[in-house]
């Protein structure tokens, strides 16, 4: 094992295999810092986990909790023979978890904000993955109930650094406490495991069950709707045309009017899942998901690379009908979503995303706590043009009990929509519902696009299908 010594204490590369964040080998080490840990040094936090304790200048020791860029998998291979090795990626560099656009530290080493003396205490907060949580990270950053840095803070941080003040989005401060807490209970792991399903559920969407679906490239579009859309619903929807074309920046100009749900659907091995749902925390983003399909390892990958934003399975994607599910030699819909639901909680996802018409099986199948998110939602808008017949009324939809092999009072086939000149009909969706039907089964938040994108006043639409909802309750 090649050996370097820095002054008083050594430093140690750890064997090619052990670097986190190298998959090939070598080059994702190079951004990244290996340390030994030194436990026998005074004032070292080395043996107290969900602490981490950095020096200010480059030779002093540092311990970091492995966690994003971590791809071995294996938790557990993080001590050997009494060593921790330690790596910050690249990516990560100058940014904290709890602080994504915080500036980096200027005196410390590369990935290193701090804020304190080059030998004062370093910055907490890191969390060991799999370890203990600590409440309050970065508590020398005010911040508000909602998580973010508090306005002083911000201030003192660009201060600090020079650079620009992370953007508080406005939907943190003005909305009502639960609405503040929108972001929050996406930001906060201790959430996820304190409160109880329902008031985590309102804290997740501020109350409100609607999801709206920016679905757009265009990036001045995306403004608008961000903006017009962002104080109707509890959360903005930014999903692969956007996020394609725009990347990061689509998510912060989602996030400056409500919190964010990325729609990444990632699928892919494991230790690039892990990677890109990293990257994708870094972002600000509360709710991402990923496709079921990836497996439990995949799944339980995308938790450990993103523990403070909750991820979503997506069971069966709604545009596949039973027929095109054959074709692919796969089972009809209301026998696989289940399964793969059940799979994906038990493999760390924190909600799953599935057909109206399976809400209540899939609830079922994985009780109260995970949040159940259902798109294909398509408003049962009252309208001369849509015969009665085709799509129910609210209170009929409520009344609708849905379960695995049948259809609630609340989901429409497509065949019954597209038959009548419904509000935009089903478009390329096989499996839909309404708003009323789909709450009164059980789901915490509707994902709506076009209905709501294609209208003239997308925040009337909005608030139609907001009523829609009320009336089953929520
Ligand atoms: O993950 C999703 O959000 C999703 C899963 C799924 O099975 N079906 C589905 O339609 N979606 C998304 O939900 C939105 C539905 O949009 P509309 O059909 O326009 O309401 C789109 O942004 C889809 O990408």
């Amino acid at each position: 094992m090649p050996e370097r010594r820095g002054p008083g204490h050594d430093l140690r590369l750890p064997p090619r295999s052990d670097r986190r964040g190298d998959r090939s080998g070598h080059p994702a080490a190079r951004g990244a810092r290996v340390r030994q840990a030194h436990p026998g040094r005074r004032g070292h936090r080395g043996d107290r986990p969900g602490r981490t304790r950095c020096g200010g200048r480059g030779g002093e020791s540092h311990q970091h909790a492995a966690r994003d860029g971590d791809r071995s998998g294996d938790g557990r291979d993080r001590s050997r023979r009494g060593h921790r090795w330690v790596v910050r990626p690249r990516h990560q560099a100058g940014r904290s978890r709890r602080d994504p656009l915080g500036p980096p530290c200027r005196s410390g080493p590369a990935g290193h904000r701090h804020g304190r003396g080059s030998h004062g205490r370093g910055r907490r907060g890191v969390r060991p993955r799999g370890g203990e949580r600590r409440r309050g990270g970065d508590r020398h950053i005010r911040r508000s109930r909602g998580g973010l840095p508090t306005g002083r803070a911000v201030a003192a941080l660009a201060g600090r650094s020079g650079a620009r003040a992370p953007l508080r989005p406005p939907w943190a401060g003005e909305r009502s406490v639960s609405g503040a807490a929108a972001g929050d209970a996406g930001d906060r792991g201790e959430d996820r495991v304190a409160g109880d399903a329902g008031d985590l559920r309102d804290r997740a969407a501020g109350g409100n069950p609607l999801v709206a679906a920016l679905d757009t490239a265009t990036r001045d579009r995306l403004a608008v709707l961000a903006a017009e859309l962002g104080p109707e619903v509890g959360y903005l929807k930014v999903g692969l045309e956007a996020f394609t074309a725009h990347g990061g920046d689509a998510v912060q100009i989602a996030r400056a009017h409500a919190p964010v749900f990325l729609d990444a659907k990632l699928h892919d091995i494991p230790a690039t899942v892990e990677g890109a749902a990293a990257a994708a925390s870094t972002l600000g983003v509360s709710l991402l998901t990923v496709h079921a399909g990836g497996g439990p390892a995949m799944i339980a990958a995308a938790a450990r690379g993103a523990p403070d934003v909750r991820i979503l399975a997506v069971t069966v994607l709604t545009s596949l009908d039973d027929d095109a599910l054959a074709a692919m030699g796969q089972p009809p819909a209301v026998e696989q979503v289940p399964r793969l639901a059940r799979m994906a909680v038990e493999a760390g996802a924190a909600g799953l995303v599935c057909a109206p018409g399976e809400v209540a099986a899939v609830r079922a199948a994985v009780g109260a706590r995970p949040l159940v998110v259902t798109p294909g939602i398509r408003p049962a808008v009252p309208s001369a043009a849509v015969p009665s017949a085709a799509v129910p009324s609210a209170a009929e939809s409520s009344a609708g009990e849905s379960s695995a092999g049948e259809s609630s009072a609340g989901e429409l086939s497509a065949g019954e929509l597209s038959a009548g000149e419904s509000v935009g009909g089903t478009d390329d969706q096989a499996r839909v519902g309404t708003p009323a039907g789909a709450i009164a089964a059980g789901a915490d938040l509707l994902v709506v696009g076009r209905p709501l994108t294609r209208d003239p006043d997308p925040a009337a639409a909005a608030r139609r299908v907001r009523r829609e909802c009320a009336e089953a309750g929520r």
